[in-house]
């Protein structure tokens, strides 16, 4: 186990090289399950959550090899293998293997999935979905299981806009006979993404990235290469932190209009952005002003932005209010910020941010992936050293840290855990 460390208050300077998109590879990796022949995923991440579904994938009999920022995955022999427990466990993203191999095989048991805890965190949708296309669902004993004799295309309304859910039912309704309708969609880039992959796989898909998404299921769906949109939230949090301490960074391979609602509100926050073709460049300035964020679904400001979001506003005039109307119990790195001097306090499902308080570095520990990227911006910006635990959840979403810092000139490094904090993790 490892802990990393920032020695804060140095200015960020030069470039940073965005990686490819964590929530597509996570559902592009299961989808390759629904081809015939092999599939090759380029530009992708190297992060836990890769290596997880490459596992779970060849658990069920898939060949897959990575080399650098490509995986091929051959899923000729693929058969479906109940996966109730061990790896499905540790990430979110496993419950794509329950929409990919509904759609291939007609049947699949897979454990309830992991993934950062923000409060529950229900699949209901995903199964409401299912259902509809025809298949019989049941939860045993925390796995849960699907079989249908043929799935059956459906009009299929979710009351909940969710991201997984419209890319699980997607998955299955690809092979579904007839057309499935699924309202109220959600609109994020990945989801475009993973509609683009089954689309040269050979799925008919209609409307992703709108509210309406129309499938004309298909009998058979081949191989592909696809490679994988910039990592919007990876980018965010990069920019986040040229704000905070840059003089001038400028973040490569981005989508701008992707990251319009961070723009936005960094703007309005007195940084001065510039926004190229496929670059964003951030200018950090000392005199920030508050402002007040409230999450919403894609194109509003994403939650998986919020916590590094709050970590830049203790550095700014005033007073912020954070509001996350998407998960109700996203703020556990609050505590933490308290811990190195910010003046955070938690309403309901706000953050009231009293700016400028100076921040010292601390021992702090990382709840979850995005409380580990706000306490790392606050690292950057805290006076002395600040050590982060919880080093897997950070692992799980940031390709290359440490390298990627440290060309932008932060002191930062991993240094193992000694046996004392060993035994404090272990009691947390
Ligand atoms: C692997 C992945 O892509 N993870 C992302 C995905 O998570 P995930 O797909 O889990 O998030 P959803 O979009 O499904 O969740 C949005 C909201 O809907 C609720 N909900 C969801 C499904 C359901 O069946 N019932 C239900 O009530 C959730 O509790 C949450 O309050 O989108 C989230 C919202 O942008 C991001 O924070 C995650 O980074
Ligand atoms: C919440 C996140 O991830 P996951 O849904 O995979 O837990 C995230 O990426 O911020």
């Amino acid at each position: 186990m490892h802990k990393l460390l920032i020695k804060g208050g140095q200015t960020l300077e030069g470039s940073v090289q965005i990686s490819g998109a964590k929530n597509s590879a996570v559902a592009l990796i299961p989808a390759a399950i629904l081809a015939d022949s092999p599939v090759v995923i380029d530009n992708l991440p190297s992060i836990s959550d890769v290596e997880l579904l490459a596992e779970l994938l060849r658990e069920i009999g898939g060949e897959v090899t990575m080399d650098d920022q490509q995986m091929e995955i051959k899923p000729e022999n693929m058969v479906a293998m109940p996966l109730p427990n061990g790896r499905v466990k540790k990430l979110r993203a496993s419950y794509y293997l329950m929409g990919a191999m509904l759609g291939k095989f007609k049947k699949a048991v897979i454990g309830l999935p992991g993934g950062c805890n923000l409060g529950p965190r229900p699949i209901d949708q995903h199964i409401k979905g299912f259902e509809a296309l025809g298949a019989r669902v049941t939860n045993e004993q925390g796995a849960i299981y699907l079989r249908a004799d043929e799935l059956q295309g459906a009009k299929i309304y979710l009351d909940v806009v969710s991201v997984g859910a419209t890319i699980n039912i997607m998955l299955a309704a690809v092979r579904a006979k007839g057309q499935t309708i699924i309202e109220n969609a959600a609109k994020e880039p990945e989801i475009i993404d993973v509609a683009t992959l089954l689309t040269s796989m050979g799925a008919k898909i209609k409307g992703a990235g709108t509210n309406v998404i129309r499938i004309e299921g298909v009998n058979h769906l081949k191989g592909c290469t696809h490679s994988i949109i910039p990592d919007r939230i990876e980018a965010g949090t990069y920019m986040i932190m040229a704000a905070a301490m840059g003089q001038r960074v400028q973040i490569d391979n981005v989508i701008p209009t992707h990251l319009d609602s961070i723009t936005a509100k960094l703007r309005e926050m007195g940084t001065k952005v510039e926004e190229k073709d496929d670059q964003m460049i951030v200018e950090g300035m000392l005199d920030k002003k508050g402002v007040d964020i409230k999450t919403l679904v894609y194109p509003g400001f994403p939650t998986d932005l919020q916590q590094p979001f709050t970590s830049l506003l203790v550095s700014a005039k005033g007073t912020s209010i954070v509001t996350d109307t998407i998960y109700d119990a996203r703020f556990k790195h609050v505590d933490e910020l308290r811990r190195m001097g910010a003046n955070v306090k938690v309403e309901g499902r706000s953050a009231i941010v009293n700016g400028r308080s100076p921040l010292q570095g601390a021992n702090v520990r990382a709840s979850d992936l995005r409380a580990g990227a706000a306490l790392i911006v606050a690292g950057l910006m805290a006076e002395g050293i600040t050590e982060i635990s919880g080093l897997e959840h950070i692992d799980r979403g940031y390709e290359h840290l440490e390298e990627k810092l440290r060309n932008l000139g932060a002191i930062v490094w991993r240094e193992e855990l000694n046996e004392e904090e060993i035994e404090q993790v272990n009691q947390s």
